[in-house]
């Protein structure tokens, strides 16, 4: 009995080992999962129109490149304020006037002033283009102020003729300029005057003027005959990082003007120059062309101020200039540009005489910054020397 249970026991266990050793060797024996195959893209069907569908196309990563950098914009200049430039650019002023102003000083204190005497003061006047009549009143006037006073100190006979030029250039003309913006409404400042005489410069410098004052400026370039001029103007705006509206050469200067003071309105700039095209080819050709510049631009604001440009140097003839434009538009302040390069600047008298509207600007020199607001006491100053 007992050897009946060994046995049993035995064959108990060899099974148990071998169905052991049957499950391992079958796990052994299973493959591992397949991945999912890709799904293939469908085939365009033969035949008949392609509908070809977008693929998404993955990129392989790359590195993105590293952007340029932009061109960095050229640094805007700040310019100066208006205050005080007819001072630091007195020098200038004094450089070219003096010799005026030495002439008069030693005829004045001749020991005996005849009526010789008085004809050369009268002649020397006349010949700085301060005008026959004025000249004449200016003598008549001295000769009287001199009997009076009797003695003539070198300080009395410049004190008079210090107070003489200065009567007669006018104290007491209002010589701003209008640039303040109308609420919304930018103001419009129209330029006028032959080309040549500095006007495209004038209205570069004014800009500067103005951005310097802390306002902002937009430049219209009206002038479409020559198209320089608008490349001109905009190269001063851009200095400034004033806008310019410009067209092609031969647009309607009309035209230009309206956009310029339309953009100027959307932009609510504080000031739009306007630089018109100035040819005196004909008067009726000249009121027609400004005419309708200031027409166009009155439908959509107020026109603050015209100024016309006037060339120092050019004596008689840019006084016959100034009238025809002063019979064409209503010109409100004279811009009277080089007076650096004239020792006649009597003008200014004659022309405030013969338009009767006062000189408000002065330009005295080609650098960006010479043009100044005009002050009677700082000229005659300059004029008489220290
Ligand atoms: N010395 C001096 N030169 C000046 C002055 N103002 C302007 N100029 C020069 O005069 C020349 C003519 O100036 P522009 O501004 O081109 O004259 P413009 O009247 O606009 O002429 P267009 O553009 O043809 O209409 C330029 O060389 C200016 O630099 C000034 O006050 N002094």
């Amino acid at each position: 009995m007992e050897y009946v249970i060994l046995a049993i026991a035995i064959v108990v266990l060899a099974v148990a080992t071998g169905v052991f050793f049957l499950v391992r060797g079958a796990r052994r024996a299973v493959p591992p999962p397949r991945a999912p195959e890709a799904p293939k893209a469908p085939e365009a069907p033969r035949g008949g129109t392609a509908v070809i569908e977008e693929e998404e196309v993955v990129a392989p990563p790359t590195r993105a490149p590293t952007p340029e950098a932009p061109p960095a914009p050229p640094a805007l200049e700040i310019p100066p304020p208006s205050a005080g430039r007819l001072i630091r650019l007195r020098a200038r002023l004094s450089r070219s006037q003096n010799a005026l102003g030495k002439t008069l000083l030693t005829l004045l204190s001749r020991d005996t002033l005849d009526d010789d005497a008085w004809d050369e003061i009268e002649d020397t006047l006349v010949q700085a283009d301060v005008g026959v009549a004025p000249s004449r009143q200016i003598v008549d006037d001295l000769r009287t102020k001199v009997k009076v006073y009797g003695t003539r100190s070198p300080g009395e006979v410049r004190g008079l003729l210090k107070d003489e030029l200065l009567a007669q250039i006018g104290k007491d003309w209002d010589r701003s300029l209008r640039t303040e913006p109308h609420g919304a409404q930018p103001a419009i400042i129209l330029v006028v005057g032959v080309n040549g005489t500095g006007k495209t410069t004038t209205c570069g410098k004014l800009a500067r003027v103005l951005i310097g004052d802390g306002r902002t400026v937009l430049l219209g370039a009206a002038d479409t005959f020559r198209a320089a001029a608008a490349d001109q103007l905009e190269t001063w705006g851009s200095r400034v990082g004033a806008e310019v509206v410009r067209r092609e050469e031969g647009t309607d200067p009309a035209s230009v003007a309206f956009e310029a003071v339309k953009k100027g309105i959307e932009d609510t700039v504080d000031t739009v120059i306007v630089d018109t095209a100035g040819r005196l080819h004909t008067k009726t050709g000249l009121m027609d062309e400004l005419g309708k510049v200031k027409r166009v631009v009155e439908k959509q604001a107020q026109v603050d101020e015209v100024i016309l440009v006037l060339d120092a140097t050019t004596g008689q003839n840019g006084l016959r200039q100034a009238r025809v434009f002063a019979e064409v538009v209503n010109v409100t302040g004279i811009a009277l540009t080089k007076l650096d390069g004239t020792a006649k600047g009597g003008i200014v008298i004659a022309v405030q005489r013969e338009l009767g509207v006062p000189v408000k600007l002065v330009g005295l020199g080609e650098g960006p910054d010479d043009l100044a607001p005009f002050d009677p006491e700082g000229f005659v100053d300059a004029i008489l020397g220290d």
